[in-house]
């Protein structure tokens, strides 16, 4: 069988005068070598692009992390300077995307900022700079120029049994990486925890009664899916679900 085809988010980047719709390669790495799919980078070109049409070809879609915050008017609250940076056209693009994409039963996966992203699409809300939360941990990345120290290993997960997640990883808490200053606040309609960390930030999530494979981390399974079993075993779940919907929808 032909290889699947998996879309991957963009966030919008001003360079050189110009507007570029790019991300990091280490998702495109993982979708091609973690789970042996085509990864094709989505534009986050918003309400100009027809979400159906681009869902119609492809065979999962993967939701990617970004340092820019969800803008708060999407869940409720208010934008702050504090709070950014924003990319609008990327909210524009992956809630709708991630909304369908569900509804259809595209495989998707989301990492970060993308698991917050599927969190307000379904109607949830956001915390804020988690680190100031009584009780709460420091779940940002050290200061570094290098990203292997900046995606080190740095906290416990632990996972809640009977759930897609345990049947992807086992019962075993693990460790994980950590590069974010927000997490998962009220859940949207439907979301299911699948995984906390030990001061209760949500780190996993997926979705009651969706029509295919969904999965969220609020940790990096991509930066270290050629070394790490649990980042490995991720993408290979996913891979295997891009592959099962790529053999039903060419056989319609
Ligand atoms: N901005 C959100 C989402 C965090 C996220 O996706 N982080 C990836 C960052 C990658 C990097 O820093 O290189 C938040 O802060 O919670």
């Amino acid at each position: 069988m032909s290889k699947p085809l998996v879309l991957v988010t963009a966030d919008v980047k001003s360079i050189d005068g110009f507007n570029w719709h790019a991300t990091i390669s280490t998702y495109l790495q993982a979708v091609l070598k973690g789970a042996d799919a085509i990864p094709m980078i989505l534009p986050a070109l918003g309400a100009d692009l027809d979400i159906d049409a681009a869902l119609d070809n492809v065979d999962g879609v993967l939701v990617t992390g970004s340092r820019s915050n969800v803008n708060p008017q999407l869940y409720g609250q208010e934008p702050t300077e504090a709070n950014g940076p924003y990319d609008p056209d990327r909210d524009a693009t992956t809630l709708p995307l991630i909304k369908r994409a569900v509804e259809r039963g595209v495989p998707v996966f989301a990492i970060c900022r993308g698991m917050q992203e599927m969190n307000v699409a379904f109607g949830g809300t956001l915390l804020t700079e988690v680190q100031e939360i009584a009780g709460r941990k420091d779940h940002r990345p050290p200061t570094s120029d290098s990203q292997d120290e900046r995606f080190r290993i740095a906290h416990t997960v632990e996972i809640h049994s009977g759930g897609p997640l345990e049947t992807v990883l086992g019962e075993e808490p693990f460790e994980v990486n950590s590069l974010h200053r927000q997490a998962v606040g009220e859940l949207g309609k439907g979301l299911v925890i699948e995984a906390k960390a030990e001061d209760g930030t949500i780190e996993a999530m997926t979705i009651k009664d969706a029509p295919g494979y969904v999965m969220a981390t609020q940790w990096h399974p991509e930066y270290w899916v050629m070394t790490d079993g649990p980042s490995k075993k991720l993408f290979s779940a996913f891979g295997d679900a891009v592959r099962t919907y790529r053999q039903k929808r060419l056989a319609l």
